[in-house]
């Protein structure tokens, strides 16, 4: 398997120099070279697998046994030996037709970490065994922090920088990144917003001289191997629901933001998962809404909202999706990137638009109705959604009503009581979340300004 990027401008390179590069070296992002496809015989032998083992059958569909299979194997059973369920992320069945997938029993209670403690254990393999220097650079609007920093703190040969929004996370995202007291993490907290932070960090990625003089690696979902993890549980779910259930095929509703979950469904459908609909769930921030339904690609105003992850206008991987739109011609990405740079909007045609409809169901959920969906499901279901979910949700009933859906649980309530008091529900702490409280913080404030973080980029990370 060789690796390319959507602007056609990177020399084909195998799993673990894509994984090392993270952002394309030509500004585009990394994608397969071709997707494989699994068979029905393959996905009705993987129906025994467990989570564990049904990563390891994935990944070695794109690894090119860079990663020798015992040490894949030593590498995905101990990353998610820490999460808190036996079945790592359970399927739980709320009506005939509608499913959770909860994502979040993980170290920091999202979904983050099911492909950060992966990556994280990858980073301190390559480390190890290729001598190289990790030093990760990522932003965050609160889950994607957290769960990076929680799968590298303390591991020899790896220093890792977050920047996240000030005072635009939630209080216990805040808490789980600014309370790990290892010298190998730096939180940057940036009086801006999440597309602020991203766009910093993508310029430093972009310019290749900083990039390799400081070794950066990337943790958020431009880098692939982000994607690839979080495709396994897609069919993860497909294979627990009893077979009668969904011969039909399944639609997934999927809170979003950065597009990197959602489009982890769409590889899964790519290689063959029956996957009817994805159903993509936006807070106020709805540029996809807009662009699913109006076939406009174009950032509006930011808004803070109940579900702060989601607060984001540029979507990372919607240049992925890009690419297969335009049916994988790489010099056709680059062109509409560069036009949506000088125009801050990208229109599609009438078959673009057919096509985009034919993949996803939409649906931009309000604050009022975020809430009300928090408020529903716990009387009629005894089960408490975090805001996130309670959009995916809320979109779910209102685009496949009654049609098989499996609607994925990206984070633990209690990462976001904020919202969840605001709906009269008092939720009690797991001990996990509630001795944050009594740590000492460790952070630097900054204004929006690329200069200053770089400064203290410089004085973080070894270089040659
Ligand atoms: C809890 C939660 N839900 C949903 C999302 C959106 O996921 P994505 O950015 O992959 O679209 C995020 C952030 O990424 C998140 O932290
Ligand atoms: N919601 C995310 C934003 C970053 O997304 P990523 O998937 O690209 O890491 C977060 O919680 O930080």
């Amino acid at each position: 398997m060789k690796y390319t990027s959507t602007r056609g401008k990177v020399p084909a390179c195998g799993f673990i120099d894509t994984f090392l590069m993270g952002l394309g070296d030509d500004g585009g992002l990394m994608i397969p070279a071709t997707i494989p496809a699994i068979s029905s015989q393959t996905l009705a032998e993987w129906q025994r697998l467990s989570f564990q083992d049904l990563m390891l059958a994935v990944f070695s569909l794109y690894t090119n046994d860079e990663i020798p299979a015992e040490d894949l194997k030593d590498l995905v059973y101990t990353s998610y030996a820490g999460f808190r369920s036996p079945e790592v992320l359970p399927l739980t069945k709320l009506n005939d037709s509608l499913y959770i997938l909860e994502l979040f029993h993980g170290p920091t209670f999202a979904f983050k970490d099911v492909a950060l403690q992966l990556m994280g254990n990858l980073y301190a393999y390559v480390a190890k065994k290729q001598n190289k220097v990790i030093n990760i650079l990522g932003a965050t609007s609160g889950d994607t922090g957290a769960a990076a920093i929680s799968g590298v703190r303390g591991k020899e040969g790896i220093q890792i920088c977050i920047l996240h929004p000030h005072e635009k996370v939630s209080r216990v995202q805040e808490l789980q990144m600014t309370t790990v007291q290892d010298d190998n993490v730096l939180n940057l907290s940036v009086k801006g917003n999440f597309d602020d932070c991203q766009g910093i960090i993508k310029e430093l990625f972009a310019d290749l001289e900083f990039k390799n003089k400081y070794h950066l690696r990337a943790i958020n979902s431009i880098n692939f191997v982000r994607i690839l993890a979080q495709s396994v549980y897609y069919f993860y779910a497909y294979l627990q629901l009893p077979e009668g259930v969904r011969a039909g095929g399944v639609n997934f509703s999927i809170p979003t933001g950065n597009f990197g979950n959602i489009f982890s469904g769409y590889l899964a459908k790519r290689m063959g998962l029956p996957i009817n609909k994805l159903i993509l769930a936006t807070n106020e921030n709805n540029i996809l809404q807009r662009f699913v339904h109006d076939g406009i690609y174009m950032p509006d105003k930011f808004h803070s909202t109940y579900s702060p992850s989601m607060d984001i206008q540029i979507a990372s991987n919607f240049e992925r999706y890009l690419y297969y739109l335009c049916d994988e011609d790489a010099n056709e990405v680059a062109e509409r990137m560069e036009r949506f740079k000088a125009e801050g909007r990208l229109e599609f045609n009438e078959a673009e638009r057919e096509k985009i409809l034919s993949d996803f169901g939409a649906h931009s959920v309000n604050g009022a109705e975020c809430l009300n969906t928090i408020q529903a499901y716990k009387d009629r279901y005894d089960y408490l959604l975090d805001p996130h979910t309670a959009c995916g949700i809320a979109a779910a009933e209102a685009d496949r009503k009654d049609k098989l859906t499996v609607s994925l649980a990206t984070a633990h309530p209690a990462k976001f009581d904020e919202a969840i008091r605001l709906c009269g529900i008092k939720q009690s702490f797991p001990e996990a979340v509630r001795e944050l409280f009594d740590k000492p913080q460790r952070q630097v404030v900054l204004d929006n300004n690329k200069e200053d973080i770089v400064e203290q980029l410089v004085r973080f990370y070894p270089a040659d």
